[in-house]
Parts: C-alpha cells; sequence; structure tokens
C-alpha cells in the first residue's frame, strides 16, 4: 500500500525497512516482498512517480534536472581540478530514485569490475559469472521503439528477456549512426566495432541500450515497485525523509541500529520505525553516508565538528567516492534532422509530442544515444610511466564516447539556432577520489559533497588524449559535408596545453559517484561494509545502492546497481528466519 507521508502510517513496526526507493531500493523492497511471510516498509523522501508525463517520456529526461523538484538539488564545492568551480549534482528524489530522472543508459559493466570486487572484498559471490544469474533477473529485452530490425546490433544470447526492467535498443534513428559505424570501419584499428557492449566484453564502439520499453522509461519505480504494489506486506510511504538512526541495545557486543526516525519535513512531527530484522540503506552514494554520520558512524573528528556523537569511529564512512568527469564535445552539423530543434521550437515540440502520445515513437521516444564507445589509452601512452594503469583489467576502458544527435552541455544552455552533434567524453576509470560529509547534525542541512574530479596527472591526462581520440573520430571520411565547425571552445583549443585548459573550463560529471560506503573484506582495516553488504562494526544495518561499489564501473551506473541489489535481496532472504 502507498501512504502519502508518514503520519498516515497504520503500524511502525516491520521485518524490514528499507530506505530510499532508487536504484537499489525499489529493488530490495520488490523481492523481499515476494516471500509473503516477510513485511517490509520503504521508506521515501521524495514524491511518487506515477502521473508525472516528462519522468515517462524518455527525451524529457533532459529537463528532469538540475535544481527542479525531482531533484536534490546539490551542488558540489568548488572542484580545484575545474577551475574552482561548484557544479550542480543532481540525484532523483521521487520513487525510482535517480532511475527515474537519469538518462537510462544500460550496461552491466565489464567482466573486469564485477572480479576486482570479487578479489577486494575476497567473495567470489561478485564475480562476473557469479553476477549473470541476477543480469538475468534484471533485463527484459524489448523489442525498440520503431520495431527495427537489430540483427548485426546486438547478440541476443547474451540479453535476458526474463527481467524486471524493459531494456531496448535504439528506437528512432539518426543521420549520425549510420556515420558512428561507418568510422568504425574506416578507423578500425583505433574505434573496433563493438557488435554487443552488454555482455561484459565492453571495448569498442557499438549501439546503446537503454532502459526503455515501448517509448517509456523504465525505472525501477515502474519494473519493481509497479508489479509489487497489491501485496499485502509491503507498504511504500513517500514524503518520508529519514533523519537518524537509533541504537536499540548490544548484539554480539556491537550497538544494534533497529530503529530509524523519519518526517515529512523540517518542523514536522518525527515517527520512529522499527525494524525487526534489518534497516537497509538504499538512500544512494550521498544519502547513506550521510544518514550514517547524522547516526554517529563515521569519523569521530568530521563527526565532532559537526556535533554528533560518535558511536563507531569508522572514517571510511563518506570517503572513496570515485565518479566518471564528463566533457561535451560539439561541433555544427550540416542537417536539420537533430533533436535541437524539436526541443527549441514549440511548434516541433506539439508534433512530437503528439506522436509520443499517440503510438510512444519518434523523437521524445528516443534514447540520449544511439551509439557509444569504451576505450583505452595506447599501450605506450607516456603518463604510464608514472602512472599505473588505473583500469580494472586489459578489458577494461579509460575513457568512453557517447554520440549524441543535439547539444548537450550542462555548463552551456543550448544557442537559439544552430543544429549539432556532440561527442560526449566520461573519464571512466579516473584515480580521483573524493568525499561526502555532513557539516551539522541537522539532517536537512546540505552535506558538503566533493566529487574531487580531475584531480590528478592521470585524470587530466586521459582526458586530453581523450579530446585528441574524438577529434580524430570526426575527422573520418564518413563525417565529410556533414560535420561542420567545433564550437564551445573547442574549435580553438590545438595543443595539450590549450586542451587542457579547454578540458578543465567545460568538464562537469555524469552523475555516476559510488564508493562513499564501499564493501571490503571481512576483517580489513578500511570500507564501511562486509561483503555482505552488513554495515561494520554494527548489528541490524547493511547497504544496498551504489555507495558500497568500490571503485565506479565500466558503466552507467544503474545497471551494475540493480545487480547488486538483486544479489543484496537474495543475501538478505538467505538470512531470514520467521519470529517464532
Ligand atoms: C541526471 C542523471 C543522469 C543519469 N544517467 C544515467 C544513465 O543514463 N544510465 C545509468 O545507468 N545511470 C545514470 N545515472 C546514474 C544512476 O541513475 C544512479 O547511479 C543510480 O540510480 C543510483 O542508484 P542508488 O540506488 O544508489 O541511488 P538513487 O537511485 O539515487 O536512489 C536513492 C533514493 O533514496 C532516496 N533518499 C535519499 N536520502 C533519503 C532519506 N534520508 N530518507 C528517505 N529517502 C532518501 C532518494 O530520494 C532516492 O529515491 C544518472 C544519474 C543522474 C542524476
Amino acid at each position: 500500500k502507498l501512504y502519502q507521508n508518514p503520519s498516515q502510517l497504520v503500524k511502525t513496526d516491520y521485518d524490514y525497512i528499507v530506505v530510499g526507493a532508487g536504484a537499489g531500493g525499489a529493488v530490495v523492497a520488490a523481492r523481499l516482498s515476494e516471500d509473503p511471510r516477510i513485511s517490509v516498509l520503504l521508506v521515501e523522501a521524495g514524491i511518487s512517480n506515477e502521473g508525472i508525463t516528462d519522468v515517462a517520456i524518455p527525451l524529457m529526461g533532459l529537463s528532469l534536472t538540475p535544481n527542479t523538484m525531482l531533484d536534490w538539488n546539490f551542488t558540489t564545492t568548488p572542484q580545484p581540478g575545474l577551475n574552482n568551480r561548484a557544479i550542480a549534482y543532481p540525484r532523483g528524489r521521487l520513487l525510482g530514485g535517480s532511475t527515474s530522472v537519469n538518462y537510462m543508459v544500460y550496461m552491466r559493466g565489464s567482466e573486469d569490475d564485477f572480479n576486482r570486487y570479487a578479489s577486494v572484498t575476497k567473495d567470489s559471490g561478485w564475480k562476473w559469472d557469479h553476477m549473470q544469474q541476477y543480469a538475468q533477473r534484471n533485463e527484459n529485452l524489448v523489442s525498440p521503439g520503431d520495431q527495427h530490425n537489430t540483427t548485426g546490433q546486438l547478440i541476443p544470447s547474451q540479453h535476458s528477456t526474463s527481467g524486471a526492467i524493459s531494456v531496448s535498443l535504439a528506437g528512432n534513428p539518426t543521420p549520425i549512426d549510420s556515420r558512428v559505424i561507418a568510422t568504425t570501419r574506416e578507423l578500425s584499428d583505433e574505434f573496433p566495432f563493438n557488435p554487443d557492449m552488454v555482455g561484459g566484453n565492453i571495448l569498442g564502439i557499438g549501439w546503446s541500450f537503454a532502459s526503455i520499453g515501448n517509448g517509456t522509461r523504465s525505472s525501477s519505480a515502474v519494473g519493481y515497485l509497479a508489479p509489487a504494489a497489491g501485496r499485502s506486506n509491503l507498504d511504500v510511504v513517500i514524503n518520508a525523509q529519514a533523519t537518524k538512526l537509533e541504537v536499540t541495545g548490544k548484539v554480539r557486543n556491537v550497538p544494534s541500529f533497529r530503529r530509524v526516525l523519519v518526517t515529512e519535513k523540517a518542523g514536522a512531527p518525527v515517527l520512529a520505525l522499527t525494524a525487526k530484522h534489518e534497516i537497509i540503506l538504499s538512500a544512494g552514494t550521498f544519502g547513506t553516508p550521510t544518514l550514517l554520520q547524522l547516526s554517529g558512524i563515521g569519523d569521530r573528528n568530521e563527526l565532532r565538528a559537526a556535533g554528533v556523537a560518535t558511536v563507531v569511529h569508522n572514517p571510511s564512512v563518506g570517503k572513496n567516492m570515485s565518479d566518471h568527469a564528463l566533457l561535451p564535445n560539439v561541433w555544427n552539423v550540416n542537417s536539420s534532422d537533430t533533436y535541437d530543434s524539436v526541443l527549441r521550437n514549440p511548434d516541433e515540440f506539439k508534433v512530437s509530442l503528439a506522436q509520443w502520445t499517440k503510438d510512444r515513437t519518434g523523437p521524445l521516444g528516443s534514447h540520449i544515444t544511439n551509439n557509444l564507445g569504451w576505450l583505452r589509452l595506447p599501450k605506450t601512452a607516456s603518463i604510464f610511466k608514472t602512472t599505473h594503469d588505473p583500469a580494472a583489467g586489459p578489458k577494461s576502458s579509460h575513457f568512453e564516447m557517447l554520440f549524441v544527435n543535439m547539444w548537450v552541455n550542462p555548463n552551456v544552455p543550448p544557442p537559439p539556432t544552430g543544429n549539432f552533434m556532440s561527442v560526449v567524453l566520461a573519464l571512466i576509470s579516473p584515480t580521483s577520489r573524493g568525499s561526502i560529509k555532513i557539516t551539522s547534525s541537522n539532517p536537512f542541512a546540505k552535506p558538503l559533497i566533493n566529487p574531487n574530479l580531475v584531480a590528478t596527472d592521470f585524470d587530466i591526462f586521459t582526458l586530453v588524449e581523450a579530446v585528441k581520440a574524438a577529434k580524430r573520430f570526426v575527422s573520418a571520411k564518413a563525417w565529410k559535408g556533414y560535420i561542420q565547425d567545433a564550437v564551445g571552445g573547442l574549435e580553438t583549443a590545438k595543443t595539450d596545453k590549450q586542451i587542457e585548459a579547454y578540458v578543465r573550463e567545460n568538464t562537469n560529471t555524469i552523475w555516476h559517484a559510488v564508493g562513499t560506503a564501499a564493501m571490503s573484506a571481512k576483517g580489513a582495516n578500511y570500507g564501511v561494509v562486509d561483503p555482505d553488504l552488513k554495515v561494520k562494526g554494527v548489528d541490524g544495518l547493511r547497504v544496498v545502492d551504489g555507495s558500497i561499489l568500490p571503485f565506479v564501473p565500466n558503466a552507467h551506473t544503474e545497471g551494475p546497481i540493480y545487480l547488486i541489489a538483486e544479489r543484496g535481496a537474495d543475501l538478505i532472504k538467505k538470512d531470514f528466519r520467521p519470529h517464532p
């Protein structure tokens, strides 16, 4: 049952209380409540996704953040690597969490990513091969919106058609798709074609998948919560922000946290909710460490400075944040068939909206990117003389290219005229690490978020090389007569020094921060959760969301987080013993 705010709840104790209804929390709540013996409460600070048309329309994803009522509206600290710019850092605040506002690119990560998670946690259950059963439960491959023949665009045996989230190839062809693919033939040494990047072999350039079914966003709210809505053992409360976890006793000599305080907003009544078994934190890479710190679990010096009494001193809480920096690169193109016009011209928009409303096709039902690629620096790159290769392994990438049929630049709004193509670059194996910390015991005060983007020699080197690679890509014959001039500063960035200046002035984030409650091996002297996702040094608490990933994966992050949430739910279910 869905409750509109905490004061409507008719009971306050459940077997499990899950905090946060995003990629992690929605999966856990839905999977746990499959067992009718288990009672579950899902607590979400934001509103419902139901009835918000712009959330459902894929291309309108661009309008959902930053700084809207669906967003937590965070801003980073000034970033030294980005000329001290502070940037907006969106996070979804509604059922589905960031999966209800994201750009829906869908992948699982590389084989190396999961094998590295298994090796650092000493738990073979995180290995790629073992995790594929969870991919089966997550992905439901469906036809693209335009029902085109997808032969050659994917390897069907690498996909699942029985999972919860609808996934499809691009349903609206654009004039750049065939040119991207032609370039993989023309410059195949540097930019080889990848026949399917969902199956763990991510390197190369190929067709992009998105969590879209029938031209509509398939978020965790749509794929997991909606089908579970009729279960009498699952309650969902929205407009309910968890503000603190409280100690309820001691178990095996460690503090037990089985009570969570929630409230609708600052000043509203506070309700105490009790979990008979466990509280699962799925408030995301920013929400989870913040809640741990507010509850006295964190670095004792930081907690003292914030006026919070320490219950468990753990300096790893809020540290080790890794993220993918994003660098948009834009060119003028000789075409009027780009999405710039649809989003800018009210008449064209009306026509597209009518088409989407009629049969969910056309530009508004489309993916943000039809093609993307995952690439490595050459082995001989000079940076490897001084920096150990930080990629997860030889089958993992250093940077990504996303090909977008319009102007993309989070820093600069699109100009009033012109048609564009963007090659958006993302730094995939960063060596920079950031952090998040509270500065006050007030749960409504914003935490200090420092992703620390592009703070190392490796990161700036890789982005400069990636810009040069993007320029080589668009200078292929396939783009002749289509690509015109570079714009937005790229046109004058020629030497390495000029490109570095351009990178620092234009880089943003692609919103994939993870790692702030990272898992590590049992007994390790760092890390926040054990490989079974239980918070170290306490009883009754687990974390299931992006914050547990010790390294940012070779993927847009929702896919890997869905997979860890499916396994997380399995681990919790295995430990469940009904009360006598
Ligand atoms: C603009 C944008 C574009 C993106 N594009 C893509 C993409 O194309 N592909 C992709 O794979 N990934 C993308 N991502 C990233 C991806 O969506 C996230 O990595 C993923 O959703 C994170 O899952 P999570 O469960 O860790 O957190 P979230 O999905 O963010 O969920 C956390 C939930 O917890 C709630 N919450 C937080 N604190 C509290 C509290 N104290 N009390 C109660 N509830 C709380 C939040 O409101 C939210 O609903 C994008 C993200 C953004 C913001």
